[in-house]
């Protein structure tokens, strides 16, 4: 993939994109990151031996994709102050903000860009990534090759064909990783409390999650049948699931994913000024 990308913005997640795309043989000569202070780009250049500016509109110029990688609620300001160069420069626009539209960025960016909505999640830092991308009707069939293949850099891609599915996308993938720590959290006071070093539990908790994982991705059978395969009749699993089950864990999980998938879209209207 020998492309100019710049991201806008050198926070987490475009950390975890660069350090992700640098280890798959993305050439760090080929990337810019942008933020407001030197001071916090200095350790990014010195770590990963990118490019980086304090000035978005500069760091546009000769780029092939502009990655918007800030807050969203300051994506309005951003792309309002780097519009002319994004008109005169026309690269593919991926934004990876949680519940911003394609079409109120668009707008921002002067109209007639070519964007592609990218919903990434933080173990792309470790190429283990899970990013759902949507592209408007300004993106070519090069340009959707061309966010794949950035993505895929660090992780699997599934393309939604309607935009609103991205916040589908951002409940079982793009805020998913909080889920699955604040797991390991509880697993490990519960181990504590059952008389195991904390180190211990940790460790076993996490390779455990590991396994499972690759288990179920190696696997041809469904989870529900893997999870039947621990469950000895009469055995300890079955007794642990039935207390999650009692405890009405799937509706907890379907709530949090439905709140997670409605504040997307709030933000959404929030942000483009029609709620
Ligand atoms: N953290 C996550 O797990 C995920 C985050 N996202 C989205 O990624 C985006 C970034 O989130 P994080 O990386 O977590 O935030 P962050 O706060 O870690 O990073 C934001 C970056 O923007 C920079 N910035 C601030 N003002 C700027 C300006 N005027 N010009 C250029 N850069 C500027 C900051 O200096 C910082 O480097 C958000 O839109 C979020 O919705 C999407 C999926 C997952
Ligand atoms: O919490 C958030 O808003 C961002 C978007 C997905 C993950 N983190």
């Amino acid at each position: 993939m020998a492309s100019k990308i710049t991201f806008i913005g050198a926070g987490n997640m475009a950390g975890a994109i660069i350090g992700g795309l640098i280890e798959s043989g993305v050439s760090p000569s080929d990337i810019t990151a942008t933020a407001p202070n030197e001071s916090e780009l200095a350790p990014l250049k010195a770590r990963l031996g990118i490019h980086t500016h304090t000035d978005n509109s500069a760091a546009v110029n000769g780029a092939d994709v502009v990655v918007l990688a800030v807050k969203p609620q300051i994506m309005r300001g951003v792309c309002e102050a780097m519009r002319d160069s994004v008109q005169q420069q026309s690269p593919l626009v991926m934004s990876i903000a949680a519940g911003l539209d394609a079409n109120t960025i668009d707008q921002w960016l002067g109209g007639g860009n070519a964007l592609v909505r990218c919903m990434p999640n933080t173990p792309s830092l470790v190429g283990i990534g899970a990013s759902g991308l949507y592209a408007n009707a300004a993106v070519s069939d090069a340009q959707r090759t061309l966010a794949t293949q950035l993505m895929e850099a660090v992780g699997i891609v599934e393309w939604v064909e309607e935009e609103r599915l991205l916040d589908a996308v951002t409940a079982v993938s793009g805020s998913a990783p909080a889920y699955f720590f604040l797991m390991f959290e509880a697993m490990e006071e519960a181990a504590v409390k059952l008389g195991l070093p904390a180190e211990t539990a940790r460790r076993l908790a996490i390779q455990t999650a590991l396994g499972a994982s690759t288990m179920a991705q190696r696997s041809d059978k469904d989870p529900a049948t893997l999870k039947q395969n621990v469950m000895s009749p009469g055995g300890t699993t079955e007794r642990a699931i039935a207390h999650m089950e009692d405890a009405h864990l799937r509706t907890i999980i379907a709530d949090a994913m439905q709140a997670c998938a409605e504040r997307a879209d709030a933000m959404s209207k929030e942000l483009s000024g029609n709620d």
